[in-house]
């Protein structure tokens, strides 16, 4: 059984704005799933609609086979939320702020867990400091705290590296690693497509309300990325032969460079036709470079299509 379901799950504000509209989704226990979109596509509506914290104009959440709205007390106790604005009692221990979050759900004190996830966290050091006295990252670590204070399966991450410095951030992208092993379910939005393309098992991706793709990371790296070769020659062309630019082969400027770009799918034939040719032109090849598209040209090129 998937840790939730979604099920034709829309949301219209007050004021109109339909920020979701028929999302169904079933998100596994144990992955990690990040959830892209541009500002204003309705990420955060839809993490707070299955974290109690706003109501859905239709459809239904189950979390744990546990209804948000009939059963929200048993859906929550297996939620944990990291906001992305930073509100926290700025005069209290990290330790009481974390104490006193576990005992909001419920739970019985156990300093030992606590103790630990502030190590693992690596705020153990800071364990008796306000948070006033933290540094910003420190700050979204003690969100994370808090967030696991209660032992949660779910773990929500509302950009959770927002501001936060490179090396703070991959400390972080390992904690969520070590989570999931655990057996921890992460949804995470982010604006760092690199944050995504590190992490995440797999991409939703939300745009204008509605969910327009949910895959495996690996699959839709491999389905839409794409793969460029650059050949290094050894003497430069002044230009191009014709049958060379008809298999889509493009010069450099300076004459020393070939490039092509083709479909990580297609089959290879491409590739080696192409060489055949350069052989047959004399043309002597030096080195060769290829680069895989990223997540983040993948993503833009899937919204660009959407448009
Ligand atoms: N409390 C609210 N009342 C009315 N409209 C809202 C409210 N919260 C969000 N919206 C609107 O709903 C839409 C979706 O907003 P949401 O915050 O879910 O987007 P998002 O994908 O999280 O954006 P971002 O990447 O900027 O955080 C936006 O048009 C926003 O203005």
């Amino acid at each position: 059984m998937p840790i939730i379901e979604v099920r034709n799950l829309s949301k219209t504000y007050a004021g109109g704005t339909t920020a979701l509209s028929d999302v169904s989704l079933d998100i596994h226990e144990s992955e990690i799933l990040a959830l892209l979109g541009p500002n204003g596509a309705g990420k955060t509506t839809f993490i707070s609609i299955v974290c109690g914290l706003v109501t859905p104009s239709g459809g239904e959440v189950r979390v744990g086979g546990h209804d948000i709205v009939r059963d929200y007390r048993a859906a929550r106790s297996l939620i944990g939320l990291v906001p992305q604005e930073i509100s926290i009692e700025m005069f209290e221990t990290v330790m009481n702020t974390v104490r006193f979050s576990r005992g909001l759900y419920g739970r019985k004190p156990d300093d030992a867990y606590l103790e630990k996830l502030l190590r693992d966290l690596s705020l153990y050091d800071k364990r008796d400091a306000r948070l006033m006295e933290l540094s910003g990252g420190m700050k979204r670590r003690v969100l994370i705290a808090k967030a696991l204070s209660h032992q949660p399966r779910v773990l929500f991450l509302d950009e959770p590296t927002a501001g936060v410095d490179v090396n703070l951030r991959r400390d972080t992208w390992a904690v969520v690693r070590r989570l999931r092993d655990q057996g921890v379910t992460v949804i995470l939005t982010t604006h760092y497509l690199e944050e995504a393309e590190e992490m995440a098992d797999r991409i939703g991706i939300i745009d204008k309300g509605r969910l327009m793709l949910v895959r495996d990371k690996r699959d839709l790296m491999h389905e839409f990325g794409r793969k460029r070769l650059v050949v290094e020659l050894v003497e430069p062309l002044i230009t191009l032969p014709a049958d060379l630019r008809e298999l889509g082969l493009v010069l450099s400027e300076d004459g020393q460079h070939l490039s092509y770009e083709y479909d990580t799918r297609a089959d290879r034939s491409g590739i080696a036709r192409l060489f055949a040719t350069l052989a047959r032109h004399g043309i002597a090849v030096r080195d060769l470079e290829t680069r895989e598209s990223s997540l983040e040209d993948v993503f833009l090129r899937l919204l660009g299509e959407a448009a």
